[in-house]
């Protein structure tokens, strides 16, 4: 069973025409019609659709899906979570040519890099996801991060307690601090600012600050050992922190930026925020994680107004260099705490191949506790945490995509 599906509303709307025109025509000219047409008709559609088919056709199932990042979350988890507690990822394998119609189309652009921004809307650019399914390519299975959030522990021991868990599946990003504030203030923008314009009104709302809490850093289960990128040597090694008796690494806050990705180097075309996850592939289902510490600066030794405001310049500059082919990770402080691109000084930002992580937001400090996963805005309750695992897929089940 050969279905196309698309997101009307996506990106600048345009998937309609593009699957009419382009989609559904070439598949015909390659003796591969589809079957039947889908476009979504409002939030959560998608995934209703999707298992309605997955129900009757099972592993006899490839969709050609026009959409953004979101449209795919959706799927995903209204697969993940149909039998109510729990993940259950589909028992069979379900695929999926994809056909960026999004704003960012993070996936896409990752499994396919494009060779310059012009790339981006030729149609022949647009349909390689779709031309590896009719290559017969047998796909790649998507790494999955299941976010728990947990409410705080006195709420768990109460015996009347309502739900006090409850889950979402990424198979692009999850963050929290400055990206989670973003996504979150941007959403509130949407109305007056339809445009790609509300990232940046919200990331000036944003700009200067931290968050405090706790991260707990999990290895992997096979490597067993957290592992951080050197960046001279532009490899990984076993993390300082962990050891034989410890695999666990604390990170202490405040935080600036704590933003881990499965599956993705970008979050859009050009923004290689976690630019080794596909240069250095990784051997098991491993996050990648960006973190931005303000306390490794040398010329910051408390958190104070002034330290916030000063910190800015320097945040931008990590971020700026993100669209330079990934080149944040080549930053380093001088003995001044100034940022440069030389030198031994401490690196700016830590990057961190992990099983998962464990966020615990410090109770005082309300923008903490958002919570970014693939576009989608949670709350973790006061005293609560969040819990990221990254998910090895079985051999003959999960999402797979043409490549
Ligand atoms: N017919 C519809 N009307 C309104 N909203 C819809 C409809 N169909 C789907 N949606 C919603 O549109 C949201 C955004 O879709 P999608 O992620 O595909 O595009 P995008 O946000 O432009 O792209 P990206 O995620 O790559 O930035 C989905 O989360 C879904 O809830």
């Amino acid at each position: 069973m050969l279905v196309a599906l698309y997101n009307p509303t996506s990106g600048d709307r345009s998937a309609k025409a593009f699957f009419e025109n382009e989609v559904i025509p070439y598949l015909q000219h390659a003796n591969k019609p589809v079957d039947k047409v889908f476009a979504t008709e409002r939030p959560i559609h998608a995934g209703e659709i999707v298992l309605e088919l997955v129900q009757t056709y099972k592993e006899d199932l490839t969709v050609i899906l026009g959409s953004g990042d979101g449209t795919l979350h959706e799927i995903i988890n209204h697969l993940s979570f149909i039998q109510g507690a729990g993940v259950n990822v589909p028992p069979s394998k379900l695929r999926f040519a994809l056909v960026p119609c999004g704003t960012a189309n993070a996936l896409y652009s990752s499994l396919f890099p494009p060779a310059d921004k012009s790339e981006l809307s030729s149609t022949s650019y647009r349909l390689k996801s779709v031309q590896s399914f009719l290559d017969n390519s047998p796909g790649i299975p998507l790494t999955l991060a299941i976010t728990t959030l947990s409410s705080a522990p006195n709420v768990r021991a109460q015996p009347q307690g309502k739900i006090l868990l409850s889950a979402i599946v990424s198979s692009v990003v999850v963050s929290t601090s400055l990206h989670a504030a973003i996504l979150h203030d941007s959403e509130q923008l949407r109305e007056e600012m339809p445009g790609i314009e509300r990232f940046k009104v919200a990331a000036q709302q944003n700009a200067d600050k931290w968050y405090s809490g706790n991260a707990k850093i999990l290895p992997a289960a096979k490597i067993g050992v957290v592992q951080i990128y050197n960046p001279s040597t532009r490899s990984f090694e076993d993390h300082p922190d962990c050891d034989e008796f410890d695999s666990i690494v604390d990170i202490g806050g405040p935080f600036a930026y704590f933003l881990s990705t499965v599956n993705v180097d970008r979050l859009e075309p050009a923004f290689q925020i976690t630019p080794v996850a596909r240069k250095i592939v990784p051997s098991e289902a491993s996050c990648d994680l960006m973190i931005v510490c303000p306390l490794r600066d040398p010329s910051i030794q408390m958190d104070s107004p002034e330290a916030r405001t000063a910190f800015t310049s320097k945040l931008w500059k990590v971020l700026h260099a993100a669209y330079e082919d990934g080149a944040h990770l080549q930053l380093r402080y001088n003995e001044k705490g100034e940022v440069v691109t030389d030198g031994e000084g401490p690196t700016v930002v830590e990057y961190i191949r992990c099983g998962g992580w464990e966020w615990l937001p410090d109770d005082v400090d309300e923008n903490a506790h958002l919570l970014c996963s693939d576009g989608t805005i949670s709350t973790i309750e006061k005293g609560g945490r969040a819990v990221c695992v990254a998910a090895t897929p079985m051999d003959k089940a999960g999402f797979y995509v043409h490549v």
